[in-house]
């Protein structure tokens, strides 16, 4: 067939001009411009920015001069940092759906086999099924009342220990911790072995080297960088060794028939027989039994820890706190759950710790999924977002007062802990919010309530409470630097079951 010039012609003019027409189109889309941020430097972009302080700080730090939605260049990652109340809605709620995945971490990636936890799933079918099996079965009201016995066993055995170390300064953190663990992986694994007392110190290094900020999270096509930084490998150690006790735990489980009192892993055991739409694999539950270890402990025992420290920093709310649950529980001489909902002034106490404190200050990331406009700034897909909650939370446009811990604050005010309240978001908002919430608060609660009503406390080694060392530490949670080192004092005994 003869090719006609001027048909030739026509086409590239028509190429020519198409490709214009994209061009002029892409850029008129990209009017809006990246949110404002410091100064980059090449190569590394704001990392510089980060050093010297923990990440949520740096970051609020930052916030102050270029506002509640920053962008940052971090090695190779483009992020954009969110720290005000009407910015977090806007990601969380009214563009909820296009931040509900999780960007890639090389750690998460390994430890939760290939993201297929709850935590690190990417947003489509699975994920929808892990989290309606979270409401219905896992972690259901109903679910967490049916661990009511244990908790009450765990935190009454943490007590009597305490009280037989009466008049001596205990390490109460690192109590705390062993408690919680001890809670939760009985409720998540039962207490046929002993074997997954192992899994805390591998739980408690992932959480600790996992927050993103390693050189090799930064520069992800740099994989000469992961072998550098030892990530990728200790990590790869790390779920090993947490795989080999995982895999034994399902297989001594496999096979048991229970009647009642089920563990977690019953319950995903049956769920899995009974055939699901996407069906389990026992990685799957592996992944999914590393959720609740991993999110559901070092948070409620983090929680707990800095309760603990705000009150003995501020002995006024310390006493009105234990004055409150020794009227409630005078009556029968001990704590239980029952009667936890009228203590009001104490959940006002664990409210006003989880705003100044939220477990995980930087809530998890997200990224973006299709490039969109937020407040007038452009954000690219794939473009990774933190919402900076420790900032939120403090914010002084929400918050009088916002740096001090006054839990009366919360006494007559709505705001709760269910996402609604963009100026409170300890644990987080929208699709990806905590599953977890009442789970985490019951473990909480009652063991407050009973340190409060059996036990008068000081500070060990004679410190005052204006002496106290607040600082917090990196990680994915943020701890208290010091551990809370305490002398109890006795002032209703414990019954001896
Ligand atoms: C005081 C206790 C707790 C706090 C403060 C807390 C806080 C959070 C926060 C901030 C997130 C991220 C939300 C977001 O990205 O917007 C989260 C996610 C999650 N939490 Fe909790 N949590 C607590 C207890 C628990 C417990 C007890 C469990 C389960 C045993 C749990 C399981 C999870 C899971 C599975 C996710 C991932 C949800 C998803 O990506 O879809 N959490 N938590």
């Amino acid at each position: 067939m003869e090719i006609q010039i001027p048909s030739l012609l026509l086409c590239i003019s028509f190429l020519f001009f198409t490709l214009i027409l994209l061009k002029f189109g892409s850029r008129k889309k990209s009017n809006a411009k990246f949110p404002p941020g410091p100064l980059k430097l090449p190569l590394i972009g704001n990392i510089h920015n980060l050093v010297g302080d923990v990440p949520h700080r740096a970051l609020h730090q930052l916030a102050q001069k270029f506002g509640p939605m920053m962008g940052l260049q971090l090695g190779e990652l483009s992020v954009v940092v969110i720290s005000s109340a009407d910015a977090a809605k806007q990601i969380m709620k009214t563009h909820d759906i296009n931040f509900a995945s999780r960007p890639p971490i090389i750690a998460a990636e390994i430890i939760s086999y290939g993201c297929t936890s709850i935590t690190f799933s990417p947003h489509a079918d699975y994920w929808r099924q892990l989290r309606k099996l979270c409401t219905l079965e896992l972690l259901s009201n109903k679910r967490v009342q049916s661990f009511r016995s244990l908790r009450e066993k765990v935190f009454a055995d943490l007590s009597r220990w305490i009280a037989s170390m009466e008049g001596s300064s205990i390490n109460l953190t690192a109590e705390l911790y062993n408690s919680t663990y001890a809670l939760i992986s009985r409720a998540t694994l039962g207490d046929h072995t002993t074997e997954h007392e192992a899994l805390l110190p591998i739980l408690k290094e992932v959480i600790e080297i996992s927050a993103g900020f390693d050189i090799a999270e930064l520069f992800p096509s740099v994989k000469v960088l992961q072998g550098v930084s030892g990530l990728r490998r200790r990590i790869m150690v790390l779920h090993k060794e947490a795989d080999k006790i995982l895999e034994d735990v399902v297989r001594q489980h496999r096979g048991v028939k229970v009647e009642e009192h089920e563990d977690l892993l019953d319950v995903l055991l049956r769920v899995e027989e009974e055939g699901l739409e996407l069906p389990l694999t026992t990685d799957n539950i592996k992944s999914v039994l590393v959720d609740m270890l991993g999110a559901g402990s070092e948070t409620s025992a983090t929680t707990m820890d800095w309760v603990m420290a705000e009150m003995l920093k501020n002995p006024r709310v310390l006493e009105k706190a234990q004055e409150e649950v020794r009227k409630v529980f005078d009556e029968e001489g001990f704590v239980d759950e029952s009667r936890i909902p009228q203590l009001k002034y104490m959940k006002a106490v664990v409210k006003e710790t989880l705003r100044m404190h939220p477990p995980l200050p930087l809530l998890l990331p997200r990224k973006c999924g299709e490039t969109c406009e937020v407040n007038g700034y452009e954000i690219r897909a794939e473009t990774k977002i933190i919402v900076n909650a420790w900032a939120v939370n403090r914010d002084p446009k929400c918050w009088e007062d916002a740096h001090s811990f006054k839990p009366e604050r919360f006494m007559d005010n709505m705001v709760d802990y269910r996402g609604n309240h963009f100026e409170y978001i300890p644990f987080g908002a929208g699709r990806r919010m905590c599953p977890g919430m009442t789970f985490g608060l019951a473990n909480v609660e009652l063991p407050l309530a009973m340190f409060l009503y059996h036990f008068d406390w000081k500070l060990g080694g004679g410190m005052k409470p204006q002496e106290m060392d607040m600082a917090d530490g990196t990680g994915v949670t943020s701890r208290r630097i010091k551990d809370l080192c305490v002398v109890p004092v006795i002032k209703r005994p414990l019954p001896i079951n």
